[in-house]
């Protein structure tokens, strides 16, 4: 099987289609492995649809499927264009719901699923924190320091509240800065899309931020986002990094 593998923004993907549906949780588990495999954040699945331009099981690196992705949205709109499996924009199918997303060079954006604010005032260690879901579940807190950032803490938060972990900060009106401990890898990543997407919903809510801003991840990549009504389109730069063959991937 031809594999791709992809950064959106330092968080990392295995990209091929396929035909047919299958548990591919052991693949991702193999191909995301950083020591024995190629290394990834997650493996993204595209199949075929008789609707959406595709359909994607998206596999974190422990194997355990989630909704959706926002970088990975970003990843597999690239993928799809360059495969010729869809024009430069597209619409397909998460369990999350539709994605629809347009891609302009490396750059690609992707409109999230619609937001919702599952809890608001949570007090733990001695910080407030919001649950919000942006496709997945992430709990949000915003601090004057990202080194404030405790992977500890948020291990235990991740388990408690079965969430992503995101710390952010408010740079200005305009800029967003944001490091996420992200289930499913079980450690900070470099980037987390619908991490990002929340950590904005919280500040837009507060009144402290603009409509559009710029989000930096660990990274340091810049990255914007923008909300219409209740829609989020978010914004950044993919780089296909490599593309291999494999044996006995199905
Ligand atoms: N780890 C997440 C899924 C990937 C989210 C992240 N990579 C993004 O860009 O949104 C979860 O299991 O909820």
């Amino acid at each position: 099987m031809q594999l791709v593998k992809y950064s959106a923004s330092g968080n990392d993907f295995i990209l091929y289609h396929a035909f047919t549906k299958r548990d591919r949780s052991q693949i991702a588990r193999e191909l995301c492995n950083r020591h024995e495999g190629i290394g990834a954040d997650g493996l993204i699945v595209l199949l075929p649809h008789n609707e959406y331009d595709f359909v994607w099981d998206f596999y974190n690196a422990d194997g355990s499927e989630a909704a959706m992705c926002g970088n990975g949205s970003r990843a597999a709109a690239h993928y799809a264009y360059s495969f010729g499996l869809a024009g430069k924009k597209m619409r397909f199918l998460t369990l999350a719901g539709e994605i629809e997303a347009s891609v302009e060079d490396d750059i690609v954006e992707s409109q999230l699923t619609p937001y919702k604010i599952l809890q608001r005032d949570i007090e733990e260690f001695g910080r407030e924190w919001w649950l919000i879901d942006t496709g997945v579940p992430h709990l949000v807190t915003i601090v004057d320091d990202l080194k404030h950032f405790d992977k500890d803490v948020a291990r235990k938060l991740r388990e408690k509240y079965n969430a992503n972990v995101n710390y952010a900060i408010i740079h200005s009106p305009k800029k967003i800065g944001v490091r996420t401990y992200e289930r499913g890898v079980e450690d900070e990543t470099l980037a987390c899309g619908t991490g990002m997407a929340a950590c904005y919903v919280k500040a837009q809510q507060e009144g402290r931020v603009d409509k559009s801003v710029n989000l930096y991840p660990k990274s340091g990549e810049e990255l914007a986002i923008r909300q219409e009504d209740k829609n989020l389109f978010f914004k950044g730069r993919v780089k296909k990094i490599f593309e291999t063959f494999k044996e006995g991937i199905v």
